[in-house]
């Protein structure tokens, strides 16, 4: 049965950072009951889940994904772009430890967020742009290149991390908004979705796609491409710029 790592969320999560788009209030109990939601639907799908302890002193600490990048038999651990959220990563490597994976980091001068790294069979995409930086990067490339992973970085600019720009759908196509895609031309594989959400899809298996429900056009197109989009809502979490991948981290091994 696969695992995902989730986290639940700090009672500060309205205080969690906000960049490219305009600060809205955060419906807490909501946002609780969204959380229950998103994690339910793992379960329904065949997932079993680990929670990391919670962090309350983290508003941002939710967005699980970001901590981590998990390859084969390796998990290396994120050093955040963002100052705030630095104190996520401990916790979150201890519990992915526990799941017998061994561990790397990144280490200063080096930034990189879990959201920038985007993994298609060997391929992986990383994000260059604010929260990731060069060294980040070149640090992503030693670690997995042994393992027969070719690094890529790819430029974001436009969005807070490249899995805001663009996922990928089962057969390998790259899914993404247009118009917050910096360079489609970097993909193998490019596909135009209708809506922004649309380009988040979160693979639960071979056919069914995790996605928000703030994309029912996009949910449609991937329906008549034979996938089975499961949705859910996940309003209080776009507010601060999350989507349904950043809540869980999924380990396939
Ligand atoms: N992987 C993701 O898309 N993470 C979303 C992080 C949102 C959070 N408010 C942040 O700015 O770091």
């Amino acid at each position: 049965m696969p695992t995902a790592l989730i986290r639940r969320p700090s009672s500060r999560l309205a205080e969690g950072l906000v960049t490219h788009i305009e600060r809205r209030p955060v419906d807490l109990g909501l946002a609780f009951e969204q959380w229950q939601r998103y994690v339910d639907a793992l379960h329904d799908t065949g997932w079993r889940t680990v929670e990391v302890p919670a962090i309350d002193e983290c508003p941002d600490s939710v967005f699980i994904e970001d901590t981590m990048v998990v390859y084969g038999d390796l998990a290396m651990i994120a050093r955040a772009g963002a100052d705030e959220r630095r104190a996520e990563a401990e916790a979150a490597e201890a519990t992915v430890l526990e799941q017998g994976y061994r561990i790397a980091r990144i280490n200063e001068p080096g930034t990189l967020d879990g959201g920038d790294v985007l993994k298609i069979g060997s391929t992986i995409y990383v994000g260059q742009g604010g929260r990731t930086n060069a060294a980040g990067i070149q640090q992503l490339r030693d670690a997995f290149a042994p393992l027969g992973a070719e690094v890529r970085a790819v430029p974001v600019q436009k969005v807070l991390h490249l899995k805001s720009a663009v996922t990928a759908l089962p057969d390998g196509t790259v899914v993404g908004y247009e118009p917050l895609v910096d360079d489609p031309a970097a993909f193998d594989a490019f596909r135009a979705v209708p809506e922004e959400a649309g380009a988040h899809v979160v693979l639960l298996d071979d056919d069914r796609l995790l996605m928000a429900a703030s994309a029912p056009k996009s949910a449609q197109l991937f329906e008549g491409l034979g996938y089975r989009p499961v949705v859910v809502d996940i309003s209080e979490f776009e507010k601060l710029e999350g989507c349904v991948t950043c809540l869980s981290v999924r380990l396939r091994r």
